[in-house]
């Protein structure tokens, strides 16, 4: 792929005496080229570069909303691209979605997003050949972008077979309002070790219903107060309950399987648990410990694949298996377009054989509690009803709403826990909504 080069310090600073902005363009480029054409997630694109801080948050910002209104996006530009996008052309298409994005959605002077797509086009050896083409239709996007966008419908930015099996899983109500959540950049939810109340004061935010912090425009997080010193760690409000759903965890020995980058390790060790944490990827682990190091919390650390590891039978389990994270759209909108049909299948199938091996590692009477963030059956109500009819020394430990701030439409009907991104509503779309997650608890016969 010839894709424009993660600008470095002095990279950047160079581009920066050419053009104003055009290193922040280039990461973007480089990060939508990444999950279109490399299946990288959007995330990991950013890592290693190393812009201005401003510079890097206008990169994550053009990117983020080139991912999230990718569909919209996709649509205007196809009706502009009378042959459709031009092949081996590099990462035309992604200089196009990325100043597109800003044009439609950005506070950003729309002949500067032009200007630096086309100087972008320009220094690529195979989109050069397009840089006219490149600003003619962005001329235009720019020119009807108003009409354009009230032409779309409301499920222009999801794909249609998610929408579609959300709409029958969840009825069109529902999926509906999952979708206009997904597409509001989410506040910054923190889980904090102690005084909630005081670090929301401190830092100007909010504790929800179900004790996590909410804070909006909260800026690049390492500069937030409270950061080095480890009082509080960055986990969704959906993410932060399925930990809590063990109870009181003080002085049990407690596995957290699929562990990494540890928002449950540290959660369980906090609530005083003798953690072991176990993923097969180490550099996700590494994270883990970098993050326990900060909070000041411990954990055994151990790299493996957890469909072969052996070890004494814990008192507790949290299995937050791998899934297709479909819950996690509204904070990872390339999600939604680097998934297919198939993956669920995939990792249902792992899912199933990885719940097949708790009994073997869990102390008969002891609690395992599954979750995945994913809003598909599938890997959640499915897998475990399917599993407690193959498993009859498992039974299924029913939450309350109590458990969980009172949330009672995160309760489904047989007990496991289900949140929805459409819930916590609130009258700013930005400080509404929580990651679509299931968990259930299930005690161990033995
Ligand atoms: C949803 S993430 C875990 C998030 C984590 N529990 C937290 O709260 O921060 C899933 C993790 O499963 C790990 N994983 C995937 N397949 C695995 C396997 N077969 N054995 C162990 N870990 C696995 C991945 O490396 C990834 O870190």
């Amino acid at each position: 792929m010839n894709t424009p080069p993660i600008p470095t310090r002095r990279g950047a600073a160079a581009a920066r005496l050419e053009a104003p902005g055009l290193a922040a363009r280039a990461l973007a480029v480089k990060a939508v080229d990444g999950v279109l054409g490399q299946d990288i997630a959007l995330e990991d694109a950013f890592e290693g570069a190393s812009l201005e801080p401003r510079d890097l948050a206008l990169a994550r910002m053009i990117a983020g909303v080139s991912m999230r209104r990718y569909g919209s996006i996709g649509t205007i530009l196809d009706s502009l691209l009378a042959r459709g996008m031009p092949r081996k052309s590099g990462p035309l298409e992604a200089i196009l979605i990325t100043a597109a994005a800003q044009i439609l959605f950005l506070d950003v002077p729309d002949h500067a997003a032009v200007d630096l797509a086309v100087r972008l086009a320009r220094q690529d050896d195979r989109a050069q050949a397009f840089s006219g083409l490149a600003n003619a239709v962005l001329r235009k996007v720019s020119a009807s972008k108003e009409e354009r966008l009230a032409a779309l419908p409301a499920e222009a930015d999801t794909p249609a077979w998610l929408f579609e099996r959300w709409r029958r899983h969840y009825g069109e109500a529902t999926a509906q309002a999952i979708i206009a959540v997904q597409r509001v950049e989410p506040a910054l939810d923190l889980t904090v070790k102690a005084d909630a109340a005081g670090w929301a004061a401190r830092l100007g935010g909010r504790v929800l219903p179900t004790e996590s912090l909410r804070l909006s425009h909260a800026g690049p997080i390492r500069a937030l107060e409270g950061y080095e010193e480890g009082a509080w760690w960055v986990q969704d409000a959906a993410a932060a309950l399925p930990a809590r759903l063990l109870g009181t965890v003080e002085g049990l020995r407690v596995a957290d399987l699929c562990a990494a980058p540890g928002g449950k390790t540290a959660q369980l060790a906090a609530a005083g648990a003798r953690v072991t944490a176990v993923d097969r990827s180490e550099a996700r682990l590494q994270r883990l410990t970098e993050n326990l190091k900060r909070l000041d919390l411990s954990a055994e650390v151990v790299v493996s694949d957890v469909l072969a590891w052996k070890a004494e039978p814990f008192d507790a389990i949290l299995l937050d298996a791998p899934c297709s994270a479909t819950g996690t759209i509204r904070r990872h909108p390339d999600v939604a377009w680097s998934k297919s049909a198939h993956d669920i299948g995939a990792v249902a199938d792992l899912q199933r054989r990885m719940l097949s091996r708790m009994a073997g590692l869990l102390k008969p009477g002891g609690l395992l509690v599954y979750c995945t963030c994913s809003l598909e059956a599938e890997e959640g109500e499915q897998q475990i009803a399917q599993f407690l009819e193959r498993n009859d020394r498992f039974r299924l430990e029913p939450v309350t709403a109590a458990e969980i701030g009172g949330l009672e439409g995160a309760v489904t009907p047989e007990g496991a826990l289900r949140t929805l991104p459409s819930l916590l509503p609130d009258e700013d779309p930005a400080m509404a909504g929580m990651d679509g997650f299931f968990a259930a608890r299930l005690r161990y016969l033995g």
